[in-house]
């Protein structure tokens, strides 16, 4: 699935009714067709309408959508918001179809001619599509918050008006639908979390915009999803042994905090890592050697970790999970960065501590992958103002500092020292719960160690995180779940890939 911004879904029209070719006006009608197929076929046969237009396409989408609605027999009331201008071509065309049906059609000029909506309509939102050039305002918005305020089930077309597709629209008047029937693609407003109560369920409706328009353009942000994932992740050979697959290392824990570093130690041994050295503070020695008997240990301090005499011999090093802030930890992070040529994966307090050292920050080796969620991230990069901005932190700093960074949500966003930006499509709130990082850091430790290459490891990681995190989820519920059923699923999840790719 794609994400694209809105000048690029214009091209893609564009190119669509050049190379198929299509009139304009018939891929309109394509695209209300898909709304209108979609309501027909999700519980919404018997329903009366009130469907509001813009002058622009997006109008014209809902005018057409409505026209269907009144052929099939449905009441509709349509509303037009007179914003002065003509309306675009294809507009007009349907408003002229639209006078051969029975829909009642008024136009809303002022703030007084807006009446109240029939309590049992369905509210269709067709005032402005990607075409907003500015938040709404005056009449506008009025008319946005007069259907906000209705309690009505909403269904926006395209995108909820008022929303830009591609930048903040932070507090901006806009509808907040029950349902979005986007076209085509996903857009970036989709998935940040200042959008969130705006959007309601996000359906994508294939309109057959031309294919080959993919193959002439670089995304700005990409989805992954199981086949990115497939092309990543290597088959086992049959007479390989565990030095093929890498020896991982795990900094992690302190006193009270080794839980984070069994978490962690677990999903990388699950992750398929040949080897497994933990080093932990004397405090944890037992009960890693006994709760992870397949992982080796190397003890470093007492209650926390302290010095570390070699980093030698590891293919990937992950430092973070429940390590502490203590001044020796600063100095061992220093000469890990200096001394390692492992892949580096650092999560939690090796970030905390980064933060609080700028400097250090300049001596991180290019192959490493940070893990911050928002929070860690503004701390390590200053503060933003909202969703957009922060992504853009990530890219930025990830090409400065030619590291690979996943900014950890919802949406999990690996963001790539090439400059692309990978959105993760896997995962649930039910990961909502203290430990899944220190998995997640597991996870891309231990590939890693295999050899992939850090912005693959994160890739493939988060993906795989997530697969497991749904997967658990789906057995246990979201409520339930805990950050150990992400590393107990993690088999379920590498299976499911496995299946997807031999199609069985
Ligand atoms: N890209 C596609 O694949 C397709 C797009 N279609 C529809 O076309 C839409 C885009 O159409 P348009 O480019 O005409 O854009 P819109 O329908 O979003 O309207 C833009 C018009 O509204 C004005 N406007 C922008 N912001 C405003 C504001 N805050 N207050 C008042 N007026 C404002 C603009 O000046 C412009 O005249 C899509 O969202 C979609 O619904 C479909 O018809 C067919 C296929
Ligand atoms: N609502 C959600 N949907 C999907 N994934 C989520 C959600 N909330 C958290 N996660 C995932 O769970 C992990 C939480 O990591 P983090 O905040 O570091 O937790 P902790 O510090 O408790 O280990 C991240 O990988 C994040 O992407
Ligand atoms: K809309």
């Amino acid at each position: 699935m794609q994400i694209l911004t809105a000048a690029r879904i214009r091209e893609w029209d564009e190119y669509t009714i050049r190379e198929l070719p299509i009139q304009s006006i018939d891929l309109m009608e394509r695209a209300s067709a898909a709304c209108f197929d979609w309501l027909m076929e999700n519980g919404f046969k018997q329903n009366a309408f009130t469907v509001f237009c813009g002058k622009g396409n997006n109008g014209g989408d809902g005018l057409a959508i409505a026209r269907m609605l009144s052929q099939t027999g449905h009441a509709v009331t349509v509303y037009i918001l007179e914003f002065g201008a003509k309306g675009t071509a294809d507009f007009q065309t349907n408003l002229a179809r639209i006078h051969q049906t029975d829909a009642v059609i008024k136009f809303i000029s002022t703030v007084d001619t807006l009446h109240p909506i029939d309590a049992n309509a369905i509210v269709i939102d067709a005032l402005l599509g990607t075409g907003l050039n500015r938040p709404p305002d005056g009449l506008t918005s009025a008319v946005v918050q007069h259907i906000n305020r209705s309690g009505n089930t909403v269904i926006a077309i395209d995108i909820p008006s008022g929303l830009f597709a591609d930048k903040s629209s932070k507090d901006q008047t806009a509808i907040e639908a029950t349902y979005t029937l986007s076209f085509q693609c996903y857009k970036t407003a989709f998935l940040v979390a200042e959008n969130a109560d705006r959007l309601g369920a996000i359906h994508i409706l294939d309109i057959g915009l031309h294919p080959d328009y993919l193959s002439t353009i670089t995304p700005e942000y990409q989805f992954i999803d199981e086949s990115i994932v497939n092309a990543i992740l290597q088959p086992r050979k049959k007479f390989a042994h565990k030095g093929n697959f890498g020896h991982a290392a795990l900094i992690a824990g302190s006193v009270g905090m080794m839980g984070a570093a069994l978490l962690s130690a677990k999903a990388c041994l699950r992750s398929g890592a040949g080897k497994l050295t933990c080093f932990i503070p004397r405090i944890g020695y037992e009960i890693i050697q006994s709760r992870v008997p397949e992982a080796m240990c190397r003890i470093a301090g007492t209650d926390h970790i302290g010095a570390i005499d070699s980093f030698e011999g590891y293919s990937a090093i992950g430092a973070g999970p429940g390590l502490g802030r203590e001044d020796e930890i600063q100095r061992m992070l220093q000469s890990l960065f200096l001394q390692s040529n492992a892949t580096l994966v650092l999560d939690a307090d090796a970030l905390n501590v980064l933060s609080g050292n700028k400097a250090l920050m300049e001596e991180l080796p290019r192959r490493t992958v940070i893990t911050p969620h928002v929070k860690e991230l503004e701390r390590l990069f200053g503060a933003v103002s909202g969703d957009f901005e922060r992504m853009e932190m990530a890219r930025e700093r990830s090409k400065e500092l030619g590291i690979t960074i996943v900014l950890k949500g919802a949406y999990s966003l690996v963001a790539t020292p090439g400059g692309m930006a990978w959105f993760n499509s896997t995962g649930n709130p039910g990961m909502a719960t203290g430990g899944s990082g220190d998995v997640l850091t597991g996870i891309i430790t231990g590939l890693a160690a295999q050899g992939y290459i850090p912005e693959q490891a994160a890739i493939a990681g988060v993906f795989l995180h997530g697969l497991a995190g749904d997967l658990a989820a789906a057995a246990i519920s979201e409520q339930a779940l805990i950050a150990s059923d992400i590393t107990a699923f993690l088999g379920d999840a590498f299976l499911q890939l496995q299946e997807s790719s031999t199609g069985e």
